[in-house]
């Protein structure tokens, strides 16, 4: 099979999906799409259900419920020449050296050794690794090894990329650098399903999200409709001075003589900042932002601590 999608057929159908193991439903209700060509976070809490979602989606586990289809029919592995899959589980023979295992995979993927051991050596170069191609991958570090995973999961330029915590453990020179990569395969026309628990990841690269929650999509839409639909538009204000009380918005302290503003009934910018100047606040910076993913992350997942009873 290619994977390629009609214009109007998204390439990822999900629809009324769910998984339970045992008594426990992970799943109860799960529904939505990937468009062809765009990047997809799907986000939410440690044991939410995402890994579950995916292994569901490659047809590694049976849902209990629901459709779930890439390009239009159920996921069967002799389907999947142009799927690249980075399972949260890594695994690559330890005992071989780089050059050869990715060469081996290269070759499992339909690449020519020679394309394969080219394509290897240069993404090694890219990725500071080109001296230790003979080094044994269980001598590399975890984070070299995933270096390495990453590498042999885009080597035959995926159609479909589906990324289980891309970056997982890596140091921020190093996560900077495999964004890199993720952005160079999503420019070169790759749909990428990625799930990662960096908001600044999501904020740079997904052009839509979910976020899975109770079993459930508790927010799905554009970056911007899901920081529109949990808090929008905010003002942070640097000062000195005391914030009067106001209608017109709501304070949040973040440290000594800075807050963030939330504008009730979409109060504007200038109305609340004359608010605070009339009231004798020394403003010394004003800016407009919108609420950061990470906020609206904890705003959506820190409610679960509230509802949790019993530790007293
Ligand atoms: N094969 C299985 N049998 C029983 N329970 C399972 C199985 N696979 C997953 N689970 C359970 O399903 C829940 C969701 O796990 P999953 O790995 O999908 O979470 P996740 O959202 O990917 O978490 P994380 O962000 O921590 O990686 C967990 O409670 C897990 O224990």
């Amino acid at each position: 099979m290619t994977i390629r999608a009609a214009a109007a057929e998204p390439l990822v159908h999900i629809q009324d999906f769910r998984m339970d193991f045992g008594d426990t439903s992970v799943i109860k209700d799960l529904s939505f799409d990937v468009a062809a060509g765009e990047t997809f976070g799907f986000l939410g809490s440690n044991g939410c259900g995402k890994t579950t979602t995916l292994r569901a989606l490659l047809g590694i586990y049976q849902p209990t419920a629901g459709t779930l289809h890439i390009d239009g029919k159920v996921f069967e592995p002799r389907d999947g020449a142009r799927l690249g899959y980075l399972p949260e589980e890594r695994g690559l023979y330890k005992k071989e050296s780089v050059l050869d295992v990715m060469v081996y995979f290269g070759r499992l993927k339909g690449l020519t050794r020679n394309r394969a051991r080219a394509w290897s050596r240069a993404y090694l170069e890219r990725v500071d690794l080109a001296g230790k191609a003979t080094t044994r991958v269980d001598k590399l570090s975890s984070g070299e090894q995933q270096k390495v995973q990453l590498g042999v999961t885009i080597m035959n330029e995926p159609t479909l990329l589906i990324l289980d915590e891309p970056t997982k453990g890596f140091d921020p020179v190093n996560r900077r650098l495999l964004m890199d990569i993720i952005e160079d395969q999503k420019r070169s026309g790759a749909t990428v399903i990625m799930v990662t628990h960096q908001m600044e990841e999501v904020e740079r690269l997904c052009d839509r999200v979910i976020l899975l929650k109770d079993g459930t999509a508790r927010a799905y839409g554009t970056v911007a409709e899901v920081q529109e639909m949990f808090g929008g538009t905010v003002y942070r204000v640097a000062y000195s001075g005391t914030l009067p009380a106001s209608s017109l918005y709501e304070a949040t302290f973040n440290s000594e003589g800075h807050a963030e503003l939330t504008p009730r009934a979409g109060a504007a910018e200038t109305a609340v900042l004359r608010e605070l100047l009339d009231a004798g606040v020394a403003v010394r910076s004003f800016t407009t932002a919108r609420t950061s993913m990470d906020e609206i992350f904890i705003k959506i997942y820190g409610e679960q601590d509230n509802h949790v009873g019993g530790l007293r």
